[in-house]
């Protein structure tokens, strides 16, 4: 478990991270989202120790991380896939690592095959790719076998192969108990992968709920009929929207089994009913709307409503 409690960060004029109060819970994967700018860093950064709150405080199962006698056992993190030595290979990396935790020579190899990177175990690190990094990272971040693991943007540099891989993995070890808290700005995969959503706006948290609280609102149902206008006129009343679309309707004020027994009533055939649902992108965007530091002038306005 990770307690943030009243956790302020101030730099000079920034307030980074501001009076946050949450709880990243085991047994669900986390995802911890935000703009640009909304402190997800930081925060994740006073998690570890590195940056000094303002004030308030952080504790990783009970207590600050760095009082925790094997910290590698405790929690594993990585935050910047890039910050290792470029001259070290990936096993002398994870071998160092491992000693200086008293963790088993043996975890090493261990970790290479669960990462994936057994084959280039003796390459430079220097010469990895982005992806590869981000396995390393991970990879040592996992070398403890810790019950917390929290990773920042996780995903960053993977090829689809490699963001199916951490996602499965994301989500077996949520399913083993452990504390899965990351960061990210891809909210499709976000929507594949949490359980969980805690969102920061301006170092505020601004949403701390289940993913499908977020996503779960039912706004439209999409009928396939071959007599739209038909259908559209027996189901026109106060309250009910009835748009036209490719080959069908697109109701709103009205769910699929009031819309199912209207057809019925009046022998209208239905071919396909289905429940619109917001996605995690929309959800997203109607949260932090007015919480966006950094942003372009709009090109084009879309939503996407996904069928579940
Ligand atoms: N070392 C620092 N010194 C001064 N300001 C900082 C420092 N680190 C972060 N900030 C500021 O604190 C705010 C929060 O930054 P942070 O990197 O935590 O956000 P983030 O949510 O991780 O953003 P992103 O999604 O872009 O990675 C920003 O305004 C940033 O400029």
């Amino acid at each position: 478990m990770i307690e943030f409690h009243d956790l302020t960060k101030v730099y000079g004029t920034t307030t980074a991270v501001d009076h946050l109060t949450v709880t990243v819970r085991p047994g669900v994967v986390t995802g911890f989202l935000g703009p640009n700018g909304a402190g997800k860093s930081t925060a994740m950064r006073a998690v570890l120790g590195l940056d000094r709150p303002t004030s308030g405080t952080v504790l990783v199962a009970g207590r600050p991380f760095v009082e925790h006698p094997a910290p590698l056992h405790t929690m594993g993190a990585l935050l910047d896939a890039r910050a290792v030595h470029p001259s070290r290979t990936a096993h002398r990396h994870l071998l160092g690592l491992a000693r200086s935790n008293g963790i088993e020579p043996r975890r090493v190899d261990e970790v290479l095959d669960l990462v994936g990177l057994s084959a280039v175990a003796h390459r430079k690190a220097g010469t990895f790719s982005l992806g590869m990094a981000q396995r390393l990272g991970i990879g040592a971040a996992l070398l403890g076998d810790p019950q917390v693991i929290m990773l920042d943007e996780p995903v960053n540099g993977l090829d689809p192969d490699g963001i199916r891989w951490i996602r499965t993995l994301l989500k077996s070890l949520a399913a083993e108990g452990r504390t899965v808290f990351i960061s990210s700005h891809l909210m499709s995969e976000m929507a594949l992968t949490a359980d969980h959503l805690i969102v920061l706006g301006r170092g505020r948290l601004i949403a701390d709920a289940p993913l499908a609280d977020l996503t779960g609102t039912r706004t439209a149902v999409r009928v396939r009929t071959p007599e739209g206008t038909r259908l559209a006129a027996v189901l026109a009343r106060p309250g009910v929207t009835v748009t036209p679309d490719d080959g069908g309707l697109t109701v709103t004020g009205a769910d699929s089994d009031e819309i199912a027994a209207t057809a019925l009533a009046v022998g209208v055939l239905v071919t396909e009913l289905t429940p619109l649902h917001d996605s995690l992108e929309d959800a997203y965007l109607a949260l932090t709307k007015d919480e966006v530091e950094y942003s372009a002038q709009p090109t084009t306005a879309t939503t996407t409503k996904v069928a579940r």
